[in-house]
């Protein structure tokens, strides 16, 4: 598989395709913690790539980061070219990023359907009420599309059945599947899931790396924290470490996961507690 280069300068050569994703020098202090401290990482169009970092490295801020749910203290992040420091996590959204969280975060009060619809547009529900009510035929027609968009997602999912079901009603495992239903009902071009599989059963982890790995054949572009190491070797193209805050690790995953560095941070720890 071709690999992704890390431009530690931040610059791609002027001929290459612009990235999906660049981060540049980026720093985050949140209360005195460095959560992360000049990381550059480049991300390449249709790429499914790994991050990986034991806890506490700052994977999750770097998500929140690129997501613009919360700023740099330093540095900048370019989606599809374009610098979105100043941009709303809204307006993020809109170039097509879309994404799950490490903790469930449904509605509980919508149905399944309704929730994955949130996905598909927040215009419909969480857009102008004036927009609304003075252009009640176009709501309805975004409506419709929007119902559409998320039906296609439940079913790459198989959560057609479980549609009319409240998020508390099932299991976490599935609860998960529902968010990762809402961000593809978004029909994202870079899509960040942030440990997608935890909680899931064997056979419901196996079917998301299915998915993912259909995902990528399709072009979307995916950036996967997960902290189970095989999954990642097994599907992704790319693998970056962090620890501390800092960028340790970037290339082939099989070959990353054994660099003395990334066996120190990430799997020494483990390996000691487990001695
Ligand atoms: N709101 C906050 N205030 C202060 N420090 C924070 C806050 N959120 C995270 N941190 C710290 O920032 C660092 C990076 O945290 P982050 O959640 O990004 O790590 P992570 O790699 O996602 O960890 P995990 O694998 O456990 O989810 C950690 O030291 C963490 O304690």
């Amino acid at each position: 598989m071709t690999q992704a280069t890390t431009h530690a300068s931040g610059g791609a050569a002027p001929s290459a395709p612009v990235p999906s994703l660049e981060v540049r020098d980026a720093a985050v202090n949140l209360g005195g913690v460095k959560a992360l401290d000049g990381v550059s990482l480049t991300v390449e169009s249709g790429r499914l790539y790994g991050l990986a970092g034991p806890n506490g490295s700052g994977k999750s801020t770097l998500l929140a980061a690129i997501s613009r749910l919360l700023d740099l203290t330093s540095g900048s992040i370019l989606v599809g070219g374009e610098d979105v420091m100043r941009r709303t996590p809204f307006q993020v959204a809109r170039m097509g990023l879309a994404r799950t969280f490490q903790t469930v975060r449904l509605m509980p009060q919508f149905s399944v359907l309704e929730n994955a619809m949130l996905g598909a547009d927040q215009s419909v529900y969480g857009g102008s009420f004036l927009r609304q009510w003075l252009m009640p035929w176009w709501t309805r027609s975004r409506e419709a599309e929007v119902r559409a968009r998320a039906e296609a997602a439940l079913e790459r999912l198989h959560l057609t059945d479980l549609r009319d079901e409240r998020p508390l009603s099932l299991s976490y495992g599935v609860q998960r599947k529902v968010e990762i239903a809402r961000a593809l009902a978004a029909e994202p071009r870079l899509l960040l899931l942030d440990e997608p599989t935890a909680g899931m059963n064997r056979a419901e982890r196996d079917e998301i790396g299915e998915l993912l790995l259909r995902l990528r054949h399709e072009g979307v572009t995916q950036v996967l924290v997960e902290h189970d190491l095989k999954m990642m070797v097994d599907i992704c193209d790319h693998l970056y470490v962090l620890d501390s805050g800092h960028l340790i690790g970037s290339g082939r995953p099989a070959e990353v996961i054994r660099e003395p560095k990334v066996v120190e941070a990430y799997l020494g720890r483990g390996r000691r507690a487990a001695a």
